[in-house]
């Protein structure tokens, strides 16, 4: 059987008097998208926060590759290559696409000027931005010293997902990648989400929209009162019945209530 690249076990997360993770298991296998979905409030951001660093769980298990990882911040669970795109994009509006991408992660030049001097090399980023957009289809953008607010919602968006793809070696997380734009752009980032997964890279895809969900997702990941209700494959359930499962308005097959 195949190992789940990032799985987690019997997740609790507490604020206060509200159980936001109540016993949560969770699985994502290579290759796969695989969408989390649920209602308001039914714990799928807390979710994707334990397994990224974001929320330290005070009880349960996050594993990557089968070996457990006790992620104490974003930025360990992305130097283990584990990528989240919020929804809430976390880009500098003013600054280039190529400086958005390599936020937190800058090439310095080689030998002394980059060792001493600190030198950045801005050549090799920007041939590695512009590498990285081209391989993704993202040729619309011309000019990678431009500012990413002179950009569409799309094209930022494509921008974010690209710098998750690029660096995000083993697992990207997507919040509500397609929530704020029009449909054009939407389907261009779920044309991208598409081309990320054919590179091989399993995504994780947190959304409210059941058409984008149904269109991509390989598994669903249902959600409820703060725990995996149940996974089911799109070819065989409709819309109405994950709407209905999540709201609690219905019952999978051999999930009691
Ligand atoms: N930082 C926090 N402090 C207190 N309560 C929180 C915090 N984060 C989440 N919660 C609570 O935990 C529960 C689960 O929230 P969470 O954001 O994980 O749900 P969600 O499924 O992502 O919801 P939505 O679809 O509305 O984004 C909610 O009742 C929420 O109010």
């Amino acid at each position: 059987m195949t190992q789940p690249i990032l799985s987690a076990k019997n997740l609790v997360k507490r604020y206060g008097r509200v159980t936001a993770l109540d016993h949560c298991d969770f699985e994502l296998m290579p290759g796969e998208i695989l969408a989390v979905i649920g209602d308001n409030g039914a714990g799928k951001s807390t979710l994707i926060k334990a397994v990224s660093g974001a929320v330290i769980p005070d009880e349960g298990t996050v594993e990557l590759e089968g070996k457990r990882v006790n992620f104490r911040s974003p930025i360990e669970a992305r130097e283990a290559g584990i990528e989240t795109v919020y929804q809430t994009l976390a880009m500098s509006p003013a600054l280039s696409i190529t400086d958005n991408m390599f936020m937190g992660r800058e090439i310095r030049k080689p030998g002394w000027r980059g060792r001493i001097l600190r030198q950045l090399d801005r050549k090799r980023m920007e041939d590695i931005a512009r590498q990285k957009l081209s391989d993704l289809g993202l040729m619309t953008i011309q000019n990678i010293n431009q500012a990413v607010e002179t950009l569409s919602g799309g094209q930022r968006q494509g921008v974010a997902v690209a710098r998750a793809a690029a660096f995000g070696s083993k697992v990207i997380i997507l919040d509500e990648p397609t929530a704020a734009l029009g449909v054009k752009e939407s389907r261009r980032v779920l044309e991208l989400i598409q081309d990320v997964k054919a590179r091989g890279v399993p995504i994780i895809l947190i959304s409210h929209n059941m058409p984008h969900v149904f269109e991509l997702a390989d598994r669903i990941h249902v959600h409820r009162l703060g725990k995996r209700l149940c996974v089911i494959d799109p070819r065989n359930h409709s819309m109405s019945d994950a709407v209905a499962y999540m709201t609690g308005a219905k019952l999978p097959d051999g999930v009691e209530g």
